[in-house]
C-alpha cells in the first residue's frame, strides 16, 4: 500500500472526484459516513454521552459539520463549536447549511472557549491535511484547551496542528487523541514515534479513492500489510529436496550470548530453511548441538568468541552478529567475509547474501571503512541506536527517514531500521513500512530471532533480494502477534516468537 503526500492526497481527491463524477460534496460525505460507521462501531450512544464536535473554516471542519449530522440523526447528544473564520470552503457551507437546526452551534472565541468536562468525547475536525503552517492564536489556544481536558478524543483524518508528512518544533500545538480515523491510506506521520502522543490508535476506512491515481503516483514510502503479503511465500514443489531451499551459515555467539545464536539458529530453522550450519566459539558446541540437532555445528578454534572464518563455498546465505561480542579477533573475521562475499567468479557469479546484525554492526560502526566492502543488497538489520552508530545522531525521526534511504541507496544495501513500524529501505530509495508486530517484542531477543528468519529466507533463491526482506520482517511481526495471542504482552519472550514462525508463514 502506498502512503501519499499531503499534496498527493489533495490531487488523489480531484482525481477521484472526476473519474467517479462525483460533487466534492458527495467525497466528503463518503468520508465522513465512513468515519460515522467507525464511530457507531466504537461508541454506543451511552458510552458516547454527550459528544462536542470542534470544527475548522475547511474541508476538515467540512466533515465535522457532516459527521455532526449522521451522529444527530442517529440520536447521539451532539453539540458543534465552530473556529471564527474570514472564509469557509464551499462543502463546509454546504454541510453548515445542512445542519439540523435543533442541533446547538456555538462560536469559539478566545473569551469563550468552549466547555469541556473531563470525560467529555470530543470529534477533532479543526484542520487535516489542509493545514499550511503550524497553529497559533485561537486555534493554538482551542487546542491546548482540549489537551489539557480530561477528554476522550478521536480525530478526523489526523489530529489537528500535525503535519501529514513533516516534521514540525516540539512546542507546536497538536491535538492529542486517542483516536485518528483516516481515509483509504495511511499517513507518513502515524508511523514515527515522535507523533505517537498525537495520533493515538490510528484507524484507515476505505472511501473508494482513485486506485488509479494511487497505481500512477510516485513515492517512496509505502506500507506493508496483509494485502500486500499475499502469496509473498512461494509454495514449496512435491519434489523439492533440502538443497532446493539453500545451505545457510551462521557466526553468532560469544561467552554469556550463546542464547542469541541460539534464538536465531532455531529462528533460521522454523523458517524454511533447506540447511542449516552453525558456528559458535568452543563455549557453545555443546549448547547447540543438544538445544538444536537440526543444525550442523563448526566450532570455531576460540572458546569464547568467532575468531576464524570458515571455508565459504558451501552457502547460499550467511548471518552474522547476533551475540557476536567485539573482539579485535571478530572484526577480522568480519571484514574477510565482506571481501569474500563480494568477490564475484564463473562459479559463483552474484555476490554471497549477507545479513549483519546486532555486534557485527557496531564493528562496522567503528570501522566505517568497511561500508565500502559490503555487497550489493547486503541486509543490515539495526535498532535506531545501532543505526545511529552506523550513520549520525538524528534530529528526528524524519531526519532518520532521510538518514536511513541515503544511507541504502550510497551503499546499494537493505537496512531494515527495527521499531514498532520497522522500515526497509531499498537500493532505490524506497522505503516501507511493516504493519505487524507489537510491544511485547520489546524484550531481549526478538531481534536475534529477526535475523535467523532473514538468513532462511535470503538463502532461499527463488525470493529477490527485497522480496525476502520484506517477507521476514511481516512474518517476525504477525509470529510475535500469533504468540503474543497466547501470552499477552508482558509473557513474551523470543522464543515464543520463533515457536509461531511456522503459523505465520502459513498465513502469507
Ligand atoms: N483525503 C480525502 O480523501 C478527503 C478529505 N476530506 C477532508 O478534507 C480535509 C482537507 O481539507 P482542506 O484541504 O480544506 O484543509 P483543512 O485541513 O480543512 O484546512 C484548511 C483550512 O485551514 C486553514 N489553515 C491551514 N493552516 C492553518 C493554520 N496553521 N492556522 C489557521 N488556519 C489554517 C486554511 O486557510 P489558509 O491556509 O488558506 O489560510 C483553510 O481555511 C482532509 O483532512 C479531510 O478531512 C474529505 O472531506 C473528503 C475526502
Ligand atoms: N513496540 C514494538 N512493536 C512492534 N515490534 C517491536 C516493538 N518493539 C520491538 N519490536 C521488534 O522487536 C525486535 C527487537 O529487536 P532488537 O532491538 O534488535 O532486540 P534484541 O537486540 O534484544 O534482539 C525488532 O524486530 C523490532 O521491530
Ligand atoms: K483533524
Amino acid at each position: 500500500m502506498k502512503i501519499l503526500s499531503a499534496a498527493q492526497t489533495r490531487l488523489l481527491d480531484q482525481a477521484t472526484i472526476a473519474e467517479q463524477h462525483l460533487t466534492s460534496t458527495a467525497l466528503m460525505e463518503r468520508a465522513a459516513s465512513a468515519f460515522a460507521e467507525w464511530f457507531f462501531g466504537r461508541f454506543d450512544v451511552d458510552d458516547a454521552g454527550e459528544i462536542l464536535i470542534l470544527c475548522g473554516p475547511g474541508n476538515n471542519g467540512g466533515d465535522g459539520l457532516a459527521v455532526a449530522r449522521l451522529l444527530y440523526q442517529a440520536s447521539y447528544a451532539v453539540r458543534v463549536a465552530l473556529l471564527p473564520a474570514a472564509q469557509h470552503s464551499p462543502d463546509w457551507q454546504h454541510n453548515r447549511q445542512h445542519l439540523p437546526a435543533a442541533l446547538p452551534v456555538a462560536e469559539i472565541s478566545a473569551d469563550q472557549l468552549p466547555d469541556i468536562p473531563a470525560g467529555l468525547l470530543v470529534i477533532d475536525a479543526l484542520f487535516g491535511t489542509g493545514l499550511s503552517r503550524p497553529l497559533e492564536g485561537l486555534p493554538a489556544a482551542v487546542v491546548a484547551h482540549l489537551n489539557q481536558a480530561k477528554a476522550r478524543v478521536v480525530a478526523i483524518d489526523i489530529p489537528s496542528g500535525l503535519f501529514t508528512d513533516a516534521p514540525q518544533a516540539a512546542d507546536t500545538a497538536i491535538v492529542k487523541a486517542d483516536h485518528t480515523v483516516s481515509f483509504s491510506l495511511p499517513k507518513l506521520a502515524f508511523l514515527l514515534p515522535q507523533n505517537a502522543e498525537y495520533v493515538g490508535q490510528w484507524h484507515v476506512r476505505d472511501i473508494q479513492l482513485s486506485g488509479q491515481f494511487i497505481a500512477d503516483t510516485a513515492t517512496p514510502w509505502h506500507y506493508t500489510d496483509e494485502a500486500t503479503m499475499r502469496g509473498a511465500l512461494p509454495a514449496r514443489p512435491k519434489f523439492s529436496h533440502k538443497g532446493t531451499f539453500g545451505h545457510a551459515l551462521l557466526l553468532a555467539g560469544s561467552r554469556g550470548k550463546i542464547g542469541a545464536a541460539m534464538l536465531a539458529t532455531n529462528a533460521c530453522l522454523r523458517s524454511g530453511v533447506g540447511l542449516l550450519t552453525v558456528q559458535v566459539p568452543g563455549c557453545g558446541y555443546d549448547i547447540l548441538q543438544i538445544s538444536a540437532p537440526e543444525a550442523m555445528c563448526l566450532t570455531d578454534p576460540h572458546l569464547d568468541f568467532i575468531s576464524a572464518l570458515p571455508d565459504l563455498k558451501p552457502y547460499q546465505a550467511v548471518g552474522i552478529g547476533p551475540g557476536l561480542g567485539q573482539d579485535a579477533a571478530s572484526l577480522a573475521v568480519l571484514r574477510q567475509l565482506l571481501e569474500f562475499a563480494s568477490t564475484t567468479s564463473e562459479n559463483r557469479p552474484r555476490p554471497l547474501p549477507l545479513i549483519i546484525d546486532a555486534d557485527a554492526l557496531n564493528l562496522l560502526g567503528q570501522h566505517r571503512e568497511l561500508l565500502a566492502l559490503m555487497p550489493e543488497n547486503t541486509v543490515l538489520t539495526p535498532h535506531p541506536k545501532e543505526f545511529e552508530r552506523l550513520t549520525e545522531k538524528a534530529r528526528d525521526d524524519y531526519h532518520r527517514l532521510e538518514l536511513l534511504r541515503n544511507f541504502a541507496q550510497q551503499y546499494r544495501c537493505l537496512v531494515v531500521l527495527k521499531g514498532a513500524y520497522t522500515c526497509i529501505a531499498t537500493p532505490d530509495g524506497e522505503l516501507h513500512f511493516n504493519s505487524t508486530g507489537n510491544p511485547g517484542m520489546a524484550t531481549g531477543g526478538s531481534g536475534d530471532v529477526l535475523t535467523g528468519l532473514l538468513l532462511a529466507l535470503r538463502a532461499d533463491a527463488r525470493l529477490l533480494p527485497f522480496q525476502a526482506v520484506r517477507l521476514g520482517v511481516y512474518a517476525h511481526g504477525l509470529a510475535g502477534d500469533l504468540a503474543a495471542a497466547h501470552t499477552g504482552h508482558a509473557g513474551l519472550v523470543a522464543g515464543d516468537i520463533v515457536r509461531h514462525i511456522g503459523p505465520a508463514l502459513m498465513r502469507v
